[in-house]
């Protein structure tokens, strides 16, 4: 954002719950602009908060702006959903199957911008990247890929200047997931509109966004950029949520270092001198020797293999359980006993 322009998006103490389930618990985020993603486990109120903005679900508290004008505030009337300015992709994409891709991209436009809608259409195909050959098809005769970015199409037609997608690239398998991600960012950002991706998958979020923010029981641990959440998590709930720290008790003895069942360990971040802390130790930190080499001493209870490297679960003698992450031609065998070291800093937490 610059030269003096509202935030995309401000929500500021935002309630809501489905009967008498509270779901959303106060929850405050500012979009400045370009693509901010939600991460957060399965049911902590992401769509909720979404349907909210969009303007699906009324909020029983607190405050919604979009670009500057308020469409939800306690004591006054909301904006409909269709005068918001936001454009909403929901999971899935939900096309119209009995409709072409033109006329889906213009399913979107007000009578008054469907004078032009042709013209309209080819914008937005041109966009996410569809080729205008395509415009004439059924969804059914479009790759699970090209169908997200006709849904997005659609969202952006009306060129609102806030687009909600919620899980967009939950059906597609690994490889398209990464490339039709890109494309809707690169769509996203062609058409000047700032974003908000839903999404479970945390290497999604932090290679889309420029801002993550991670939700746990309807509210946000931290809001930051992706190098920030995962290198200074505020929390270590943050910490073991993306990048699967695992977490154990310590004692910080001072000088930067803390005493763990890992051994001495150095600590990173602001942590008291001396006193009980808690550990974060990321996977890729934990490196796995033979028990013979030096290392504190544990037995492996499982790996899991992904081709480019492999995560291994150890249960330490002194009691914690840790991951590691591994190369794939070393992968050492559920019972195998083995000696673990730390490298580098790990993050510490206030005990
Ligand atoms: N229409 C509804 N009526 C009642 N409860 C609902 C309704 N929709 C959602 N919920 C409940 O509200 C909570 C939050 O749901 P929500 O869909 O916002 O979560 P989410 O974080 O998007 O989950 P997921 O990642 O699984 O999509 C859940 O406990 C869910 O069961």
């Amino acid at each position: 954002m610059t030269g003096g322009n509202p935030a995309a998006l401000t929500i500021s103490g935002v309630t809501a719950g489905y009967g008498a389930t509270p779901v959303l618990r106060g929850v405050d985020l500012t979009v400045p602009g370009g693509v901010t993603s939600i991460l957060g486990s399965s049911g902590c109120g992401k769509t909720t908060l979404l349907r909210a903005v969009a303007g699906f679900v009324e909020p029983t508290g607190g405050s919604i702006v979009v670009n500057g004008e308020t469409v939800v505030a306690p004591g006054r009337r909301s904006v409909p959903a269709r005068r918001r300015g936001v454009g909403y992709v929901p999971q899935e994409g939900a096309l119209f199957p009995h409709l072409t891709v033109a006329r889906n991209v213009a399913f979107g436009l007000s009578r008054a911008e469907r004078r032009d809608s042709a013209s309209r259409v080819a914008e937005a195909l041109e966009l996410v990247e569809i080729s205008p050959d395509l415009a004439r098809r059924l969804p059914h005769e479009l790759s699970g890929g090209q169908q997200q970015r006709v849904a997005l199409a659609r969202a952006l037609a009306p060129r609102p200047g806030l687009v909600l997608l919620d899980e967009p690239f939950s059906s597609l398998d690994a490889s398209l997931r990464e490339e039709t991600g890109r494309a809707v960012v690169r769509a996203l950002r062609a058409a000047e509109a700032a974003a908000v991706l839903v999404t479970h998958d945390q290497g999604e979020a932090l290679s889309l966004a420029d801002q993550v923010a991670v939700m746990a029981g309807g509210e946000f641990l931290q809001v930051a950029p992706p190098a920030a959440v995962y290198l200074t998590p505020a929390d270590p709930r943050v910490a073991a949520f993306i990048g699967h720290a695992s977490l154990m008790p310590g004692e910080a003895t001072g000088d930067g270092r803390a005493r763990c069942a890992l051994g001495e360990v150095a600590v990173r971040s602001a942590t008291p001198a001396t006193g009980p802390v808690q550990l974060a130790v990321r996977s890729e930190q934990v490196q796995v020797a033979r028990e013979a080499d030096d290392g504190v001493l544990g037995t492996v209870l499982d790996a899991s293999f992904y081709g480019h490297d492999a995560t291994v679960r150890i249960r330490l003698d002194a009691g914690p359980t840790v991951t590691a992450r591994t190369p794939a031609d070393t992968v050492p065998a559920a019972g195998d006993r083995v000696g673990v070291r730390v490298l580098g800093d790990v993050i510490a937490f206030v005990g």
